[in-house]
């Protein structure tokens, strides 16, 4: 789908992350890479532990073992902060903002990149004045690159469902991430909706050359996207591949039987 190479040292590492929960183990020894600018999907039937795989990447969970490392860098005694701090972006399954305008909340995604002091901003000093000016004119381009650029002004309580959905996108976004852990973006959109955000994340990874990864019940939209998938059933890793790979696995098909089977859903 993309022009990756696959001799490319992957930007995120996961190597064999066990979590327990009490007696349950919701991750068994999970591991896979995420290749420079792919999109790596993450499916599996409810409780699989889809969830709990993107709360460890994003640093909400620490591993009983095993390790995730960005670049070399290991994640997993980090703080979510500090994780986001170094390139690891997230949008979150049911959060949906709707305070504010959508300036106003993507300038919440760049305050984590300023350099000039609390202070400073405060008493509007030259140099946090100018710092601010950037900051908003970067969160300008990247509402324009997520399709909200005629709504940057406007509150989000007026904006439809799949806008605000999009508000979070690009909040993120305004992290300037190397990797974005996507969580269910289209849940709960219509098929326009849907279409539209597939169409936004597209563009996004394709011009800044993002690392994605996906957590998605949507099956047309993971096929449309996904460069790799893999499959977590019972928080074990059953397969890896590309969509067409995994749709074809009989343990895929074993796992998805009798529940939501990966069948291709309009997007
Ligand atoms: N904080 C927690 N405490 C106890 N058990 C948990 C916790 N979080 C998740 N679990 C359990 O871990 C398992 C994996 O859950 P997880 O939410 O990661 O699955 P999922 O694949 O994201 O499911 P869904 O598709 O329904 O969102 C489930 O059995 C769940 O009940």
């Amino acid at each position: 789908m993309n022009d990756r190479t696959s001799a490319a040292p992957p930007v995120l590492d996961v190597r064999d992350v066990t979590v327990r929960f009490a007696g349950l183990t919701a991750l068994d020894g999970v591991s896979f890479t995420v290749t420079p600018g792919s999109v790596h999907a993450l499916i599996g039937p409810n409780g699989a532990g889809k969830s709990t795989c993107f709360n460890v990447l994003s640093g909400l969970c620490r591993p009983e073992s095993g390790s995730v490392t960005l670049g070399g860098a290991e994640l997993t005694r980090l703080a979510p902060h500090r994780i986001a701090a170094l390139g690891v972006a997230r949008t979150f399954q049911n959060i949906v903002t709707t305070h504010g305008t959508v300036a106003d909340n993507l300038m919440l995604g760049r305050h984590a990149l300023s350099r000039a002091g609390f202070a400073a901003s405060a008493l509007r000093l030259p140099g946090a004045r100018r710092e601010q000016r950037e900051h908003l004119a970067r969160a300008r381009e990247i509402a324009g690159l997520t399709g909200l650029g005629a709504h940057f002004d406007s509150p989000v309580a007026l904006l439809s469902y799949g806008d605000r959905k999009r508000v979070e996108l690009a909040r993120a976004l305004c992290l300037e991430p190397r990797v974005l852990l996507l969580d269910e973006p289209v849940a709960g959109m219509n098929a326009a909706e849907r279409a539209r955000t597939v169409e936004v994340v597209g563009e996004i990874r394709a011009e800044l050359g993002l690392s994605v990864v996906l957590v998605e019940h949507d099956m047309g939209l993971v096929m449309r996207l996904a460069d790799d998938v893999t499959v977590l059933d019972f928080g074990r890793p059953i397969a890896h591949g590309t969509p067409d790979e995994v749709r074809r696995d009989p343990e895929v098909l074993r796992a998805y039987l009798g529940t939501d089977a990966p069948r291709e859903d309009a997007a």
